[in-house]
């Protein structure tokens, strides 16, 4: 199978981001009226002083190496090209330098904006209170009209250009500018993008096959991986996965921007609040992929403010900060650590935060370069710069609501990016440094918590796990009212990479099949769920299909495997509302693969189901089936409830053992746990119950099966 690549696509996205450069160029820390209450109500009042301007320092080129494109691919089966291959080694050296701290430090003033009329302190971003107090809807003067329009269309004239080529919907920024509803309701919830890098100097020089082929037509991907049987011959198998969206290596980054982050820049004006992260075990291509975002997304929004909502009060904020080893260092201010505080409402907010108003790209590119700069990194043996720290950009519209200046600006929405730490990190824990083992136990704990949180998010639960871990509760803003996550599983091609591959594909195949917005995208969770196909590597052998086959789940395409997850999901909502409500992070641990197994198993007995027309005629097969049914539920459940439960412990432990926590916080963790042991008992004979009820049932059965005609 040959990837179908996007090619001569490249040319019309990158040409539609032409940059335009703002006069007033100036940039300004926030302070805002919070502030004081905040500092107040946390007991930090000492901390409302000075603060920093950025310096002008040249930091140099940014960007990441721009595009991924050009590149020949190796794929699976499809020869070599190493000759159309380029290193892949320039984008990650470009901050080398470390951060030089602010050459200039104002006392007072300089805002232009009057945020506050004491001059700079430190920023505080409260995330909850503040920042959630979100403005009206912003009313659309003049759409379509005028200038706006015409400066709209020629700038993304391109990219619709683009999208049309590559059989990409018109979703992005031109639509819109259609009517609000619409606007908001057109962009999905939660998006999962896959985008896998070419093959890197080092596996080309290894001779590493590439093993995955993309079809982005189908928005799928598969991944072969080779296998051995007892007997020692090699057989493949193929694991078929689909998403939103899928780009290949020569896909630019351009083009990224397009699919992810463009369509979401207007309706950040429209009261939302939208997190774009990228996923992938280390050297996949996170940050390649996401450095050039924000300031693709910054040239969107300031076109949006300077132009379509011009003379409507609307300004730009920036602040950069990073969580490493559960700890927040804001990354424009000398890797100053902040504190997040919670207040009496459990509202969240960053005390010291510096928070930038920003009106040009120029000075956005800077902060940028400036923040991925300080970040910290480490060598890992796939990635010799690689991001041991979520790095947390947000992009803040805030607006006027008088215009006059003399209030406060307030927030209308947010877009945050988040650069994820290698994933694989967080399995890392048998590492013998303790440093990097305190690294994969956390980041662990904050992938499996993120997940979670986008989960409940999508199902719109009333309760969302933020709690799980220092990331989520930093991002808790983001996942409450009017919400959109973009996801880029970043994925590596080469043979070597395959188990993280897998992981980093079911992964985003979790995030999006467990949501219920995406009943009706059922295909995606049943065509995931039918993998792995295994195929003999002998030319000659009839391809080895597993059990179940493709068109068990074409038949019954309306019963997706999903529902019966969500259905065992629910079944223990209902039963054990204690072990959802009480401890968050219960929910947060899911990181297994059982979910797969289980549909797998879920699978094959919906195949054996008969048609639903048929069932309208009692047969007692149709109740043994059911009954069945019910039991595999239950066991699935179950199952899923003991690996959330090892999660748990496994990740608990490591922290505990590593942190060498004082001993108030062992009995936490320790009283935490007994929650959960406590909880899981219930669960247990709760299963029991309905266990010697389904025997009871069955028994039943075999009397009347046994008595039929
Ligand atoms: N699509 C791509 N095209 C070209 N080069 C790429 C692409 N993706 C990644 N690379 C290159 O691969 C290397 C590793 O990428 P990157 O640093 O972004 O990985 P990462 O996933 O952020 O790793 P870590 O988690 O360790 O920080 C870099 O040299 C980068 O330039």
């Amino acid at each position: 199978m040959n990837a179908v690549g996007r090619h001569g696509q490249r040319s019309g996205a990158s040409g539609a981001h032409h940059q335009r450069q703002y006069s007033d160029n100036f940039l300004e820390v926030t302070s805002s009226s919070s502030n004081g209450r905040w500092l107040q109500s946390a007991g930090l009042q000492h901390l409302q002083h000075s603060s920093s301007t950025t310096s002008s320092q040249d930091f140099g080129y940014y960007g990441g190496g721009g595009g991924g494109g050009g590149q020949g691919s190796r794929m699976y089966n499809s020869g070599r090209n190493v000759g159309s291959q380029r290193s892949v080694s320039g984008a990650n050296d470009l901050f080398a330098e470390p951060l030089t701290p602010p050459s200039r430090q104002k006392k007072n003033g300089g805002s232009s904006g009057g945020d506050d009329p004491n001059g700079f302190s430190p920023g505080l971003l409260d995330l909850h209170s503040f920042d959630t107090e979100l403005i009206s809807e912003v009313p659309m003067t003049g759409t379509y009209g005028g200038r706006s329009l015409d400066d709209a269309e020629t700038y993304f004239g391109n990219n619709k250009q683009a999208s049309k080529a590559r059989g990409v919907p018109d979703s992005s920024v031109l639509k819109s500018f259609a009517p609000e509803k619409e606007k908001t309701s057109n962009v999905a919830k939660i998006k999962v993008v896959v985008r896998k890098r070419p093959l890197n100097k080092k596996e080309l020089t290894k001779n590493e096959e590439d093993i995955i082929t993309v079809e982005p037509h189908s928005n799928s991907l598969t991944v072969h991986e080779t296998k051995l049987k007892v007997d020692l011959t090699e057989y493949m198998e193929k694991h078929e996965f689909v998403f939103d969206a899928v780009l290949n290596e020569e896909v630019s980054n351009d083009e990224v921007y397009h699919e992810t982050v463009e369509p979401i820049v207007p309706i950040i004006f429209q009261r939302t609040k939208a997190t774009c992260f990228a996923y992938g075990q280390t050297g996949s291509g996170k940050t390649f992929t996401m450095k050039p975002l924000p300031l693709k997304a910054s040239r969107d929004i300031l076109r949006l403010v300077n132009h379509t909502y011009r003379s409507q009060g609307f300004q730009l904020y920036f602040s950069f900060f990073e969580i490493y080893g559960g700890k927040l260092f804001d990354l424009l201010n000398d890797r100053k650590k902040l504190c997040m505080r919670e207040d009496g409402s459990k509202q969240v907010c960053i005390v010291g935060l510096q928070e930038y108003k920003v009106s040009d790209v120029e000075t956005i590119k800077e902060l940028i370069e400036r923040g991925n700069a300080t970040r910290s990194t480490g060598t890992t043996g796939a990635n010799e710069e690689s991001s041991r720290s979520h790095a947390i950009l947000q992009l803040v519209v805030k607006r006027s609501v008088d215009g006059s200046g003399s209030k406060p600006p307030r927030v209308v929405g947010k877009l945050s990016f988040i650069d994820l730490a290698g994933s694989e990190r967080g399995a890392d824990t048998t590492d013998n440094d303790k440093q990097t083992r305190m690294e994969g136990a956390e980041i662990n704990k904050s992938l499996l918590a993120l997940k979670e949180c986008i989960r409940a998010l999508d199902n719109d639960q009333g309760h969302i796990p933020f709690r799980g871990s220092k990331l989520t509760e930093v991002l808790r803003d983001s996942f409450v009212g009017n919400s959109r996550t973009v996801m880029i599983s970043c994925i590596s091609p080469n043979a070597g990479s395959c188990e993280h591959t897998l992981n980093t594909l079911r992964y985003a195949d979790r995030v999006k099949s467990l949501s219920k917005g995406n009943k009706k995208d059922t295909l995606s969770s049943s065509f995931n769920s039918k993998e792995p196909t295994a195929v003999s590597m002998s030319t000659t052998a009839l391809p080895r299909v597993s059990s179940y086959e493709d068109n068990t789940f074409d038949s019954f395409p309306e019963q997706a495997d999903e529902d019966d997850y969500d259905t065992t999901e629910e079944f223990y909502e209902a039963e054990q509302p204690s072990w959802k409500n009480n401890n968050t992070k219960a929910e947060a641990y899911n990181f297994s693969n059982a979910q797969d197994k289980n549909r797998r198993i879920n699978s094959q007995t919906k195949s054996k189901e008969p048609p639903k027309s048929e069932s309208r005629n009692w047969n007692p097969d149709d109740e043994l089936n059911a009954l069945l049914q019910e039991e595999e539920d239950l066991v699935n459940a179950h199952r899923k409830q003991v690996e959330d439960t090892m999660d748990i412990v496994r990740v608990e432990m490591n922290l505990l053992v590593e942190a060498d926590e004082p001993g108030n916080q062992l009995d936490d963790y320790v009283t935490k746990l007994n929650t959960v042991l406590a909880q899981k008992a219930a669960a247990i004979s709760q299963l029991q119950n309905r266990l010697a009820n389904f025997q009871r049932r069955l028994q039943e059965h075999d009397v009347l099966f046994s008595s039929g005609p």
